[in-house]
């Protein structure tokens, strides 16, 4: 069984100080910053439609320019919930089946905690991760999304929300808090140790985001520096392609694109349901 191991130092500022709101003396130990918890089908991957709870952590490890939950990585937001909380607000809903997510959910300890406590109870739980911290944990599906060289923020690949020019907001995200994280993010966007064990360990899927063609050889370069470091089997089935996008109308310009690549080499397309059914709405 592999250790516990993290791509790279988690600093404070991955965990308790993700925003102006870090946790208290009165947060408990086993508390996780909650951005939202909602009830919805699963929109991506090969449990695309089963309807689920979703649990979203804020506070992510990593920053991509394309970041469809920009309030849990660029500028997190969210409240302290006890793991006894979630649990019981994960209740109300009749689901058999949860997604917990983020940001990174892995960059918590007490993410740890609420897995298991989800599995006493009998929930099928998928991971929604990027693949940079393994964990040892009950996972029944670890959604592995690993970030290509397209997901680094540059000054020409800024995220939506930053807006130097209407800078009265000393929280909003600046081009420069963009510039300081593209090495960041460069460096710890992949860790094959990692990876390794999280596909060693759990049912597995890799699901990659894919801006355009020029992102396949990546793709396949990885996948074959993975497959040789271990015996566990990756077949391209569970490698799924999916197309970059936040809105009906950006996915509309490349899905077919992301489908011709899937076919072209074997792999697997997965839609964005949600999006494709309820564009960007909140909560879905
Ligand atoms: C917000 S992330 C949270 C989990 C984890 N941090 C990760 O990246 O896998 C959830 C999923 O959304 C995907 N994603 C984020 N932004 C996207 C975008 N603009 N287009 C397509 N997929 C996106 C991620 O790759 C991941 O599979
Ligand atoms: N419906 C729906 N399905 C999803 N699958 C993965 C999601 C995520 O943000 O991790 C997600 C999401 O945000 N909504
Ligand atoms: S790793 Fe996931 S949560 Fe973090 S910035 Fe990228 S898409 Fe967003
Ligand atoms: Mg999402």
């Amino acid at each position: 069984m592999p250790v516990e191991t993290t791509a790279t130092e988690l600093t404070s500022a991955d965990t308790e100080q993700q925003s102006d709101s870090p946790p208290t003396d009165s947060t408990p130990a086993d508390a996780l910053p909650i951005n939202e918890l909602f009830y919805s089908l699963q929109g991506e991957g090969r449990l695309a439609g089963v309807p689920s709870v979703f649990v979203r952590t804020s506070g992510c490890n990593l920053r991509c320019w394309f970041c469809d939950s920009y309030h849990t990585s660029w500028e997190p937001t969210h409240a302290w919930q006890s793991v006894d909380d979630i649990v019981d607000e994960v209740e109300t809903h009749d689901a058999d089946h949860v997604v917990l997510t983020g940001g990174e959910p892995l960059i918590y300890d007490a993410a740890v905690d609420l897995l298991e406590r989800l599995d006493e109870l009998d929930y099928h739980v998928t991971v929604e991760t990027n693949g940079t911290i393994y964990r040892d944990a009950p996972i029944d599906l670890a959604s592995i999304s690993p970030k290509l060289a397209s997901s680094t923020p540059t000054p020409d690949r800024l995220p939506a929300g930053v807006d130097d020019a209407n800078d009265t907001n000393p929280n909003e995200t600046t081009s420069d808090a963009v510039a300081a994280w593209t090495e960041r993010h460069e460096d710890d966007r992949i860790d094959l140790d990692a990876l390794t064990d999280l596909v060693e360990t759990y049912d597995s899927q890799l699901k990659f985001v894919v801006t355009d063609e020029s992102d396949l050889k990546e793709i396949t370069d990885l996948l074959e520096r993975l497959r040789a470091r271990t015996t566990t089997s990756i077949p391209n089935s569970d490698v799924l392609l999916m197309p970059e996008g936040t809105t009906r109308d950006a996915l509309d310009e490349h899905r077919n694109q992301v489908a011709e690549l899937a076919l072209t080499h074997g792999f697997r397309y997965t839609p964005r349901l949600h999006v494709d059914l309820w564009d960007d709405a909140a909560g879905r």
